[in-house]
């Protein structure tokens, strides 16, 4: 099986449980979804050159990369065609880590029941996206607790429909709960005031490190 890539690159991870350590990213192409926010969006239109790669490549170039922290991301890399396939293939070899950024509309359930499964870094898409009514909260028992879910909120009204969502799911003790600003929408001093008012314990605010290094319209950063 073939699977679209539309770029790959090492930097450190700007986001999600490693932020700050180095990471090998590896975008798929294509998404089912059109976030108001998207810093992608490119990697979702049709007419974008891809690289066909196989699973022995993709696991090759994670070998020659010597990176140990290895990110799936798109677009929505679970929508690629036979994704279990190369998963199932990537796991076998335990010295990488493989996380997988994805948007909460896909079911997670037969990726979770892999011999080593990687971690998820599951979005729950706010208000603010116009893709709420897209997620799949069932996604939600299948949680380990080296798993993340992340809210990207542009508004006050999103930062409350965060807090319903991790209450209603007890999120707080399934996984790791993060709250991150739509970039330049709302400041990170706002979501901290926020935390603080309603005392949301065990949530933590997180930045887009990559967009605080470089330009943020930069590709392969
Ligand atoms: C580009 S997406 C690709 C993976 C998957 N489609 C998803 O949405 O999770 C990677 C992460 O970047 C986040 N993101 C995209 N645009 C953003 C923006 N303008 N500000 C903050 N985070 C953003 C998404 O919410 C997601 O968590
Ligand atoms: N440095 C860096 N860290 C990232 N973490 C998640 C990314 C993504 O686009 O999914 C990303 C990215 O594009 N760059
Ligand atoms: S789901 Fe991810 S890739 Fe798709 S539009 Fe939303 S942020 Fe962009
Ligand atoms: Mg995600």
């Amino acid at each position: 099986m073939m699977y679209k890539v539309v770029e790959h690159f090492i930097s450190i991870n700007g986001e999600g449980k490693r932020a700050g350590e180095l990471a090998l990213f590896i975008r798929f192409k294509g998404c089912n979804l059109t976030c108001s926010y998207c810093d992608t969006m490119w990697a979702n239109r049709e007419h974008t050159k891809f690289t066909f790669m196989n699973k022995e490549e993709i696991h090759n170039l994670i070998k020659e990369s010597k990176v140990k922290n290895v990110t799936l991301t798109g677009g929505e890399p679970l929508l690629q065609d036979n994704m279990y396939e190369l998963l199932e293939f990537i796991s076998q070899d335990k010295s990488v880590n493989i996380e997988i950024e994805t948007n909460g509309s896909v079911d997670i359930g037969t990726f979770s029941k892999l011999d080593n499964p990687p971690s998820f870094t599951l979005d729950y898409k706010l208000p603010s996206s116009n893709m709420e009514d897209l997620m799949y909260t069932n996604n939600y028992n299948y949680l380990k607790n080296s798993d993340v879910v992340k809210f990207v909120a542009g508004t006050k009204s999103d930062l409350d429909r965060a807090k319903e969502i991790i209450k209603k799911y007890d999120l707080t003790n399934k996984c790791h709960v993060y709250l991150s600003p739509s970039f330049e929408e709302i400041t990170p001093a706002q979501i901290v005031e926020y935390m603080k008012e309603n005392r949301l314990n065990d949530v933590k605010l997180q930045l887009q490190m990559h967009k605080f290094i470089w330009d943020p319209e930069e590709r392969g950063v």
